[in-house]
């Protein structure tokens, strides 16, 4: 057999590219049918558990090379490209652009969804009661920095609910007009990814002076007019200011991930690998943090996160956030937090969604 060309190979390629570009158009029709059915009975456009169910059925069958990963990537695009054409899908993120956060925010959304930056926490919230926004993406935790205790107090007076968790591993890039480590004359971030590479900064910029400025993005922005300046930014940041990339990955953590959280105004749908996110306070009595652990416990009911916070309205009062695995929907949970209402001055259920892997 005679060894094929690389001019052959391509060709080849170029016909298997034609086809894929026609399943993608066929795949589209069908979704703009799925789009009018729905427009009918007046049901949601968006179905994350459908999108959960193509990824793990893909994923399960791929049997390579090309990656499982990417199957996942791939089809988020194609996913999020085909929704886009049964309706516009708008989401709030707190912004600016190009932060960790519109970074994950397009991880979890795909390209086509219509991404709008917000000014603050309280004003991703405002744009979904509003209806303004389908979804909003906020920071919850850093797994260096903690909680983000601004999103939590938010949840005290919102009705919207939890529809999902995004892990986002956060990696650090000094970038600049020239690209040349020498130019540099002072460094500009926010302090939180200063804080996390000092050491780095220490060790190779130990003489240049660093400014913290009020996010990674603005800093992005004054280094774009100023060549003797580099910023602690983003990747995505270099390609919307502009910038070079100085050196790569300088943080001092390995393992730096920041928790994300989608909010919208319904429960997401049982997927079977599930959290379920409370809000309580508690009765000021004697033994009461053992009996609010209680409920849980006797039933087996794995708790991964319990976070409290100063209830502002009263002095030395407290609101508790605890993260459970397991969907509301469950008899057991559902027991328990029946249980819990017993001692506790209020409980909120903020929300059952997908566990991130
Ligand atoms: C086509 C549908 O609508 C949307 C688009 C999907 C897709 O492109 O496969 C899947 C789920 C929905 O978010 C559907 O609900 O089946």
């Amino acid at each position: 057999m005679t060894k094929k060309t690389l001019a052959d190979l391509r060709k080849e390629i170029d016909t298997l590219d034609d086809r894929l570009l026609e399943l993608l158009n066929e795949r589209a029709s069908r979704v703009i049918e799925v789009g009018r059915l729905k427009a009918g009975s007046k049901s949601d456009f968006h179905v994350p558990s459908r999108e959960r169910e193509i990824y793990e059925r893909l994923q399960g069958q791929n049997s390579g090379p090309f990656p499982n990963e990417a199957v996942k990537s791939v089809f988020r695009e194609i996913i999020s490209a085909s929704l886009a054409l049964e309706a516009p899908m708008k989401v709030a993120f707190f912004g600016p652009k190009a932060t960790f956060t519109h970074m994950a925010t397009m991880q979890h959304f795909g390209l086509s969804a219509e991404l709008v930056p917000q000014k603050s926490i309280p004003a991703v919230f405002e744009e979904v009661e509003k209806g303004r926004a389908l979804y909003g993406v906020i920071p919850v935790e850093n797994s260096t920095e903690g909680m983000v205790s601004h999103t939590l107090d938010m949840f005290m007076d919102s009705e919207l609910k939890i529809n999902a968790e995004i892990l986002h591993e956060i990696h650090h890039y000094l970038l600049s007009r020239t690209g040349r480590i020498e130019d540099i004359k002072k460094v500009c971030s926010h302090q939180q990814p200063i804080a996390q590479c000092r050491n780095w900064l220490a060790e190779n910029l130990p003489n240049v002076p660093v400014v913290d400025v009020a996010s990674t993005a603005v800093a992005a922005q004054i280094v774009s007019e100023d060549y003797t300046a580099a910023a602690i930014a983003s990747e995505l940041a270099a390609s919307m200011y502009d910038l070079k990339i100085v050196r790569e990955r300088i943080e001092d953590q390995v393992n730096n991930f920041t928790r994300f959280l989608v909010i919208g105004k319904k429960m997401a749908e049982k997927s079977g690998d599930d959290k379920t996110s409370l809000m309580f306070s508690v009765k000021d009595e004697v033994g009461i943090l053992y009996h609010m652990l209680e409920p849980f416990a006797k039933r087996g009911i794995n708790l991964s996160k319990i976070e409290s916070r100063p209830l502002k309205k009263k002095a030395w009062e407290y609101i508790f956030f605890l993260d459970l695995m397991g969907h509301i929907s469950d008899p057991a949970i559902a027991a328990a937090v029946q249980e819990l209402k017993s001692c506790c001055q209020f409980v909120k259920v903020l929300g059952s969604y997908p566990r991130a892997k």
